[in-house]
């Protein structure tokens, strides 16, 4: 068993940002692990990062160029586990829909009418257990419902490539493209896809928004996009003209509370709701031509 310490500082997202930067930067780093996230608006992030012994925070922070004024920090050991073992273990299957999102040692508990998606907890977003990835399953389970049947589907924003691994297994016939701003994502959907015996189907690939070749004069019949509000706002115009004649957009990443500014946004770019979901406080919609 190993004492693990947590250091969790909260504030303005550039300054998060330019401190995860000098951590990745390190051959050394004297954290174990850490990650960022992007929380709310105006954009204010959350940096976690995890220790193997007991640092001296004062020093860390000072490495990484944190000033303490600036963030809100909140630091102390773990609770004692067995994180071997837990690891080993994985995250509890999840269900959504009729999909079952598992690690490896859980494959033997997917029932037999559900469909199985593996993903192995990894540095990437999205084990199903968030309410956006389960509202964004759920609502491609509904479409699939009515029949509606894709030929071509984009998942931007892939995280572990959760979304996009369930399109295909639902719609083997369609063409799926996969993307994401950060490349370690793409890695992992990469692999993820491999694993699901889905690879073939998927073109995984790094871009930020639409800013792709790929994705410059491509249109859809369906996208996912389970980001955040702010860079969904900003993406309405663009998001909308790719969408082909008849097809859906499922957005997620919406706190309850942001989800009508959201609608209006993509209100003005020609698409209307035409279905909702929520999972613990975040909003998925699915959306339609106007
Ligand atoms: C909330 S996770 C969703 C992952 C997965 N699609 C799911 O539903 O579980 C959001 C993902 O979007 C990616 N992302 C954020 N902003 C992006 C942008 N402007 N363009 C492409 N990807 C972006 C992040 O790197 C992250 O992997």
């Amino acid at each position: 068993m190993t004492a693990l310490w947590r250091l969790e500082a909260l504030g303005p997202m550039d300054a998060l940002k330019a401190a995860n930067d000098r951590l990745d930067a390190m051959d050394e780093p004297p954290a174990l692990a850490w990650s960022l996230f992007e929380q709310g608006e105006p954009a204010r992030g959350r940096l976690d990062v995890l220790f193997a012994a007991q640092p001296k925070i004062d020093a860390f922070l000072a490495d990484i160029g944190l000033d303490r004024d600036a963030v809100d920090v909140s630091f102390g050991p773990l609770p004692e586990e067995d994180w071997v073992r837990l690891s080993l273990q994985g995250l509890a299957p999840v269900e959504a829909g009729r999909f079952v999102v598992h690690g490896a040692h859980d494959a033997d508990k997917v029932p037999a009418e559900k469909t199985g998606i593996l993903i192995e907890a990894g540095p990437a977003f999205g084990t199903g257990h968030h309410g956006t990835t389960k509202g964004c399953l759920i609502a491609v389970d509904r479409l699939a419902a009515k029949d509606f049947a894709p030929h071509s589907v984009l998942d931007l924003g892939c995280g572990t490539g959760a979304l996009a691994i369930a399109a295909a297994k639902l719609w083997p016939e369609a063409v799926i493209a996969a993307s994401d701003i950060d490349s370690e994502a793409v890695l992992e959907t990469r692999s993820n896809a491999e694993k699901n015996g889905v690879a073939g189907h998927l073109d995984v690939f790094e871009a930020d928004g639409f800013e792709s070749p790929k994705l410059e004069h491509a249109r859809f019949d369906l996208i996912l996009a389970n980001i955040l509000a702010g860079p969904l706002e900003r993406l309405a115009r663009q998001l909308a003209e790719r969408l082909k004649p008849g097809g859906r957009a499922i957005l997620s990443g919406l706190l309850d509370e942001q989800a009508e500014r959201v609608a209006t946004a993509y209100a003005k770019a020609g698409l209307k709701v035409a279905g909702r979901e929520s999972f613990d406080g975040w909003t998925t919609l699915v959306l339609a031509e106007g």
